[in-house]
């Protein structure tokens, strides 16, 4: 299957396709024949009990850890069948943004954004200077953060350089492991709108593992719920409020959504 075949049902592109994966750790099967499609340009946001192998999935997707069977195509392109050269290829369309950050301490943010860019590419320093400050520019950090060390930074302008790192090599997909973790209210919400922004303007394609509600009711066009080692669930927040399954129930529907609803209702009234 090519780029172009690699298609959903009503004509959007399958950027990540995910069939029967098994993964585990000895006799522990934390994911059993699971199955997910991403589509290009959506914001997909993953949620599930602790536990439940978000991370996991994630990191097999990036090819972080083994799986046991299954497979996983980016872009319609299996990554064990390709070479070696593909496949660096096929990784600088991915950017991940670790939780926490994960920026190197000992390096600036200038610095950090251009790991990856020494990684994958040959460019010289003027140069990648230059997009660097363009990347710190599009997640609204000021000029000066780019000589500042992480140990500099608050936890929302962390997260924005860790951003900003993974848009790097301009990828097609970026993956976001709870990426408003440990923001106040405010700042959570300026970086989901952040996200939205840049989905809209690069036409980036967004999967996030998030516990976050009111990123999942703001800026997810559809969610996967991940519950008895497989996708147990998925689509839009509407969706989400009228399923059955009780941990669903429970998560979209108790006290804490509920007050997200209405406020939303209050400020659309
Ligand atoms: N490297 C590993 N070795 C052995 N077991 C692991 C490893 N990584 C994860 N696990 C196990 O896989 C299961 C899923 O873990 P995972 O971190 O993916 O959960 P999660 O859904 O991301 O949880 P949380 O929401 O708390 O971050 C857990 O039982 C965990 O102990």
């Amino acid at each position: 299957m090519n780029e172009k075949e690699a298609r959903g049902g009503d004509g959007a592109e399958i950027i990540l396709s995910v069939k029967d994966l098994t993964v585990g750790f000895g006799s522990n099967i934390v994911l059993d024949k699971l199955n997910l499609d991403i589509y290009r340009g959506e914001i997909l946001g993953f949620v599930g009990a602790s536990g439940t192998g978000k991370s996991v999935l994630m990191r097999t997707v990036l090819r972080l850890l083994p799986r046991r069977s299954g497979s996983i195509k980016i872009l319609g392109v299996e990554y064990d069948e390709v070479s070696e050269e593909e496949r660096m290829e096929l990784d600088m369309r991915l950017g991940v943004l670790f939780q926490h950050g994960a920026l190197f301490s000992s390096l600036t943010v200038m610095e950090n954004i251009q790991v990856p860019m020494r990684e994958y590419l040959n460019l010289p320093q003027d140069l990648m200077d230059e997009l660097a400050r363009l990347k710190i520019d599009m997640v609204g950090l000021a000029p000066e953060a780019a000589d500042k060390f992480p140990s500099e930074l608050s936890g929302g302008m962390i997260k924005r350089a860790a951003l900003a790192r993974a848009l790097a090599l301009d990828p097609d997909l970026v993956f976001l492991d709870e990426p408003t973790s440990g923001l106040d209210p405010i700042g959570a919400a300026e970086f989901d709108n952040l996200i939205a922004k840049l989905r809209d303007t690069l036409g980036l394609t967004v999967y996030m593992v998030t516990h976050d509600l009111d990123s999942l009711f703001s800026v997810c066009d559809r969610i996967a719920v991940l519950g008895k080692k497989r996708v147990l669930v998925e689509g839009t927040i509407e969706d989400m409020l009228t399923c059955d399954d009780d941990w669903v129930k429970s998560y979209f529907r108790g006290k804490r959504a509920r007050s997200i609803v209405r406020g939303g209702d209050r400020k659309a009234s």
